[in-house]
């Protein structure tokens, strides 16, 4: 499977914003020969826009979250499938952010991911460690911890993708080493074994947290990293665009 590149835009832009760097995408993915898949995750209100402009494009458009439930009285939130009638293939869940602002845990997490994959969606489950747990010798216990909580069992690889992003990592400019990715991304992999069996090796793990040019190309080069989820350098065409062309 090619690997993943993701653009996480979000709560960042207005809409102008948006369709802006939706067509600038769009204008380099009309050359082709890109060697990943490429996403972009709008804040909500863009989701449309974006997805008319790059729907004939390649560039795939996700959320950023969905509720667990299909419908119902959940004042501000948005279900999977009204990201799918808006174009979605994928969904972000469980990212750091969502579990620090909202309070959502691993049990959270997995309800989410099943009501994606009901409405259609991929969803991509974020975990990650925080600096503290690192340094206290745990972040490969928390790793394993939080796939085995917030992915749904007996899954299909092909419709899971998940993303290792170190708290400490996010939007700070201190990005893990590849020895620290490579590890990471191992730990994941054997949890997946017992999630998902035979097909975990199909499994896109994507590495998460400061990814920029400079970094990408030896990032996405170590074992088991299936591509990246980037948030700042989305923002950025040039950027974006640079992270997917460093893909092997
Ligand atoms: O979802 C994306 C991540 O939180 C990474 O954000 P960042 O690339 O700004 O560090």
């Amino acid at each position: 499977m090619k690997p993943l590149i993701a653009g996480n835009w979000k709560m960042n832009g207005l809409l102008a914003d948006a369709t802006a760097l939706a067509e600038d995408l769009k204008a380099r993915a009309a050359a082709g020969g890109l060697a990943c898949e490429l996403l972009v995750c709008p804040p909500y209100p863009h989701i449309g826009p974006v997805a008319d402009i790059l729907s004939e494009s390649g560039v795939q458009v996700g959320g950023q979250d969905c509720h667990n439930a299909g419908s119902g009285a959940h004042t501000g939130d948005i279900s999977g499938a009204m990201l799918r009638d808006m174009g979605c293939s994928h969904v972000i869940l469980g990212h750091s952010e969502r579990r620090a602002d909202h309070g959502e845990n691993d049990a959270v997490v997995r309800a989410k991911a099943e009501a994606a994959l009901a409405a259609g969606l991929i969803p991509i489950v974020c975990v990650g460690e925080t600096a503290a747990e690192r340094s206290a010798g745990q972040a490969l216990a928390v790793i394993a911890r939080q796939v085995k909580g917030s992915v749904p069992v007996g899954m299909a690889a092909e419709r899971l993708v998940v993303a290792y992003e170190p708290v400490w990592a996010i939007g700070t400019g201190q990005t893990a080493t590849p020895g620290d990715v490579a590890e990471a991304h191992t730990e994941i992999r054997r949890v997946l074994v017992g999630l998902v069996g035979e097909g975990a090796e199909q499994v896109r793990i994507l590495y998460g947290g400061s990814v920029k040019p400079a970094n990408a190309r030896e990032l996405m080069a170590q074992h088991n990293v299936g591509g990246a989820l980037v948030g700042g350098a989305s923002l950025k065409a040039e950027d974006f665009w640079a992270i997917a062309t460093s893909c092997p």
